[in-house]
């Protein structure tokens, strides 16, 4: 039972607190602590429900401006219920007040991403501009009642924010503004990949795991890699599973099948439209795809683009970028890092290409077929067909991708190359 309702609002002048009989009466509650601090020294408020009140008193943390935290502290009134727990992990998210977080956070604190057994505090980080909407959200994961959700923090300062993260889900970043050429997103947006990589190298986990969803991605991935030297590069993801899912989707319809008989099936390169679903390794039913889809120019002159483009169709149908869709693939990403990978079945992320099997340029970040013994940790699997046909696909993602790279070389600390040479407005996915 919760004690006490949080506000979160900034500057809100009435201080909550709980009835001080509610742990004496032996109401156990899930006890709520909050604390709401003005920035700049303004003047703070600190609202602690009376469980943890009559323990200690609230000190004022330092920094911890700009950071509000609602905790739900264990209440021992069942511990059927928590007994086989394991450890809270703490996962921050970025633009946690957009559209894909509004999803995702949900499917997080619902057990169904990291499992049953796993307890969970997020640390959500906004913007300057969507400080006051993330309370909002906090309001909402309160109001659901997650067991499994044990505290919530939000901030707008990564190091804040960031502090000993198990997981970092960066989804925030800026959508491209009118007459904003396609390097002027690259640049601002790698600038808030560059910020964040260099305070999760300060202040995560020494075994943080990064998913970069804000786009472009796979750039973004490699901007942070670069800025984490503390950090493991294999940790860093880059989502193409959302491809995956939409390449799954249309095999499927094609052959006439449920998307469940569909396996193998990779991404390979950027989430870009010079991505390439792998027709030629997945498979319908446990046969190769093209011995079930006898029509090879739709295989390669209309599945292809169609996946490719599959967000700018749906903004044209629903006038915003795929949100629900993107969360759920978010969610297959990371459960398919904690689910051993069946036999002959893959999934695909965009990950360094240091050392990989297949000859492409060890300096990118890159979608592959991968497999993991569900450690969380993944290896790229090394035996895929690669015909003329995917490796010529292959080869004009790649040349995107070292374009890009050129682009960033500013922001990649020991870069040699830093030429902007993307002269064309090419689209982003979802943009076109
Ligand atoms: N990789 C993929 O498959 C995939 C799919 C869909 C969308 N995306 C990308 O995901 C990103 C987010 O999409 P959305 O629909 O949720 O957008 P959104 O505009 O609804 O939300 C983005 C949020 O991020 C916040 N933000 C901006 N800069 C920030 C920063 N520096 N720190 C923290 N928060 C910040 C914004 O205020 C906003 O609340 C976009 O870049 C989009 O292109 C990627």
């Amino acid at each position: 039972m919760m004690v006490a309702t949080m506000s979160t609002s900034i500057g809100s002048a009435s201080a909550l607190r709980a009835p001080s009989s509610n742990k004496r009466a032996g109401r156990s509650p899930r006890a709520l602590v909050c604390r709401a601090q003005k920035q700049d020294g303004q003047a703070r408020r600190s609202v602690r429900s009376a469980a943890a009140t009559m323990e200690a008193p609230v000190g004022e943390e330092e920094g911890f401006q700009n950071v509000w935290r609602a905790s739900y502290e264990a209440d021992n009134e069942s511990p059927e219920l928590t007994k086989n727990w394991k450890k809270t992990m703490k996962v921050a998210v970025t633009g946690a007040a957009g559209q894909i977080s509004n999803h995702l956070l949900f499917m997080l604190a619902s057990g169904e991403v990291f499992g049953r057994d796993q307890p969970i505090q997020l640390q959500l980080l906004g913007s300057e501009r969507s400080r006051v909407a993330l309370e909002g959200v906090a309001m909402e994961l309160e109001d659901s009642l997650y067991p499994l959700l044990r505290e919530v923090q939000l901030g707008i300062d990564p190091r804040q924010v960031f502090a000993d993260a198990d997981w970092a889900l960066l989804i925030g970043a800026k959508p491209r503004g009118p007459g904003m050429e396609r390097k002027d997103l690259l640049d601002i947006n790698g600038q808030i990949f560059q910020e964040q990589a260099q305070a999760l190298n300060e202040v995560a986990s020494r075994d943080c795991k990064m998913l970069v969803v804000g786009n472009p991605c796979n750039t973004n991935a490699l901007i942070g890699m670069a800025n984490a030297p503390d950090l493991p590069k294999r940790n860093w993801h880059a989502l193409t599973r959302l491809d995956e899912n939409r390449a799954k989707c249309q095999l499927a319809l094609k052959a006439g099948k449920f998307y469940t008989s569909v396996t193998n099936c990779a991404i390979w390169g950027n989430h870009s439209t010079t991505q390439v679903p792998d027709f030629v390794n997945a498979k319908i039913g446990g046969k190769r795809v093209p011995a079930v889809i006898k029509d090879t120019a739709w295989l390669k002159e209309e599945f292809t683009p169609k996946v490719a483009n599959r967000g700018g169709a749906l903004i044209k149908k629903w006038g915003r970028s795929s949100a629900a869709s993107t969360a759920v693939s978010v969610a297959d990403h990371l459960r398919s890092l904690y689910t051993p990978t069946p036999m002959n079945d893959c999934f695909s992320t965009a990950v360094s290409t240091e050392g990989n099997p297949y000859g492409i340029d060890e300096d990118l970040v890159f979608s592959m077929p991968c497999r993991s013994t569900g450690d969380g940790d993944y290896e790229v699997i090394d035996d895929f067909v690669i015909d003329d046909w995917l490796a010529a696909k292959i080869k004009e993602s790649e040349a995107e991708l070292q374009k890009e790279r050129d682009c960033v070389g500013h922001l990649i600390p020991g870069a040699t190359r830093a030429v902007c040479m993307i002269t064309e407005d090419t689209m982003l996915p979802g943009e076109n």
